[in-house]
């Protein structure tokens, strides 16, 4: 008897002040004079998050109403969202040393232990893996791929020649193009996912963004109850391994498709290796540069940058490729829907760019190279443009406080979140006039503006490693398409352009006409 009542009380003990420590959290940001809307009990904002039909809007919102710093909870987490662009600035550049993480979720922790990736990695690990991926980049590697993204471009081509002067969903090709173009130029895969329709590497990437995994219940729990961790992350290893156990097994119960696209992902790529390893055969990919970087011995994260060691776990090249893969194709395909939309609605600006590109890439010139496409500037400033008002990246600019740090004043503790509001960013009048932030106007990136003004691709050391890979590849695509076409709004064009939810914002379809040009 004594025993259960010894329990009972230990259990009432630890409830209450369990339920007591959650509400003095509540208190964090009004004992520093943070505003924000109010909290729920437990949940914090959650509840608003979740039953929004769009985050950012939300966010947006709550901007105009509380300004350009204030307060919210992720269940009892403070997180900040921020839009006052010197304390992004401290955040993001300057005081990099205590952000340098972004925020995760229980998914992405369970995916780290088969290997932490670029995106996922903190501290030291990170600063390695970017040190070895970093010159993958490089003008020379980039021009190296101009051929090989040129045929991948063609093959579009002759596709919308199928199609030519009929009103059809072009982002469809994109998706497509953009999958091609990354397996060919990053790891040297030919899947001719141009002409195969029912394509499984196309299948399982789009499944991969097809939910955004913040709205998972098991996510959903382990944000609330921070302390089931160990026990929900046991809980779904389990359930993915029933799940991949009986698609291998019994493939009529759950096919290939059905089971986690991510896990799928995985095993290709670890197949993948294996035979580039086997067959010996030498390439100039990004898989060869992150396989001759892997290390057989033990790999250390060492803390200068002299004596950073420029290797990678077997486990890290497996899950970077995973990585390249998906972040290469859904981010650059969404990127081409939404400039093909704004050259099919202003016709001006499609003649102004038309005349760029034809002036940059003259008749004797073969093929498109680097060079005409770094000449065209009216271009890079029309990409940018697209970027700044059609913003792809939903929740992702986040930054983790890794230590406790002053920002502009205000007291930033460990365990904090940043989350930065792209759009007030993105639409200030103040940061993007004196021409109105709502009108697309591409020469606006003519003028000097503050250095994180625009944040297409993040900022500071740990921005979009693929940027320049991106950027190459969204001018290819449209210097070719323009000199090819005249591009014309579908009779649906507004219908396809409403934005769906998920992690990668996008639109549903962009129906245009093309037109092939006389000359
Ligand atoms: C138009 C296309 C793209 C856009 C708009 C885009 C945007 C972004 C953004 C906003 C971030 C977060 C940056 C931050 O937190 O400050 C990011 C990170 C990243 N992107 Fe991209 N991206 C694009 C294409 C690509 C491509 C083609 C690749 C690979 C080939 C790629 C690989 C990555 C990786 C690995 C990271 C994580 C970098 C790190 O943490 O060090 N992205 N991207």
């Amino acid at each position: 008897m004594f025993i259960i009542v010894a329990i009972v009380a230990i259990l009432i003990y630890r409830l209450i002040s369990y339920l007591w420590t959650l509400k003095s959290s509540y208190e964090y940001f009004k004992l520093r004079n943070i505003p924000g809307p109010p909290p729920r009990f437990f949940f914090g904002h959650y509840l608003t998050l979740w039953n929004t039909p769009s985050y950012p809007t939300q966010i947006r919102e709550w901007t105009h109403q509380y300004g350009s710093i204030y307060g919210l909870f992720e269940g009892r987490r403070p997180m900040y969202v921020v839009s006052d662009v010197d304390v992004l600035q401290e955040v993001f550049i300057k005081q990099f040393s205590s952000f340098h993480s972004r925020r995760t979720n229980l998914l992405i922790d369970i995916l780290k232990h088969k290997g932490a990736n670029l995106f996922t990695a903190h501290a030291n690990e990170w600063r390695r893996q970017r040190h070895v991926i970093n010159p993958t980049f490089t003008t020379l590697k980039l021009k190296s791929m101009i051929p090989l993204m040129n045929k991948c471009i063609e093959s579009m081509i002759v596709k919308i020649d199928e199609i030519s002067g009929k009103e059809f969903n072009i982002y469809a090709l994109y998706k497509r193009l953009t999958m091609d173009i990354i397996c060919h130029c990053a790891f040297g895969i030919n899947t001719d996912m141009q002409n195969d329709v029912s394509n499984i590497y196309m299948k399982q990437a789009m499944a991969c963004f097809a939910t955004d995994p913040e709205m998972f219940l098991i996510v959903k729990l382990s944000n609330v109850l921070p302390f089931l961790n160990p026990l929900l992350a046991r809980t779904m290893q389990s359930g993915i391994c029933l799940v991949n156990t009986l698609s291998k097994h019994v493939p009529s119960l759950i096919s290939p498709i059905e089971a986690i696209p991510i896990f799928w992902f995985i095993e290709r790529v670890e197949a993948l290796i294996k035979q580039r390893l086997a067959s010996g055969e030498k390439r100039t990919d990004l898989l060869q540069l992150m396989l001759d970087a892997a290390a057989h011995d033990d790999v250390k994260n060492d803390k200068t940058d002299d004596s950073m060691s420029r290797h990678l776990h077997h486990t890290e090249v497996v899950m970077n490729v995973f990585l390249f893969m998906i972040a290469g194709f859904e981010t650059t395909s969404a990127v081409l829907a939404y400039s093909t939309y704004v050259l099919a609605t202003h016709s001006d600006i499609q003649t102004k760019l038309r005349t760029e590109i034809n002036q940059s890439w003259r008749e004797d010139d073969d093929e498109l190279n680097y060079e005409i496409i770094s000449d065209m500037t009216y271009m890079d400033y029309f990409v940018r443009e697209v970027l700044r008002m059609y913003r792809i990246s939903g929740q992702n600019s986040t930054r983790l406080c890794d230590a406790t740090t002053t920002v502009c004043n205000h007291q930033i503790d460990k365990g904090c979140v940043i989350l930065v509001d792209v759009y007030a960013v993105h639409y200030s009048a103040e940061l993007w006039g004196p021409d109105d932030p709502n009108l697309f106007i591409p020469e606006r990136h003519a003028v000097k503006r503050h250095p994180v003004a625009f944040m297409g691709f993040g900022i500071g050391p740990r921005n979009c490693v693929g940027m320049r890979f991106a950027l190459m590849e969204l001018k290819m695509c449209l210097a070719r398409l323009l000199r090819t076409y005249d591009i014309l709004p579908g009779e649906k064009i507004e219908k396809g352009m409403i934005h769906q939810k998920p992690s990668i914002l996008r639109p549903e379809a962009i129906y245009v006409q093309l037109h092939r040009r006389s000359t």
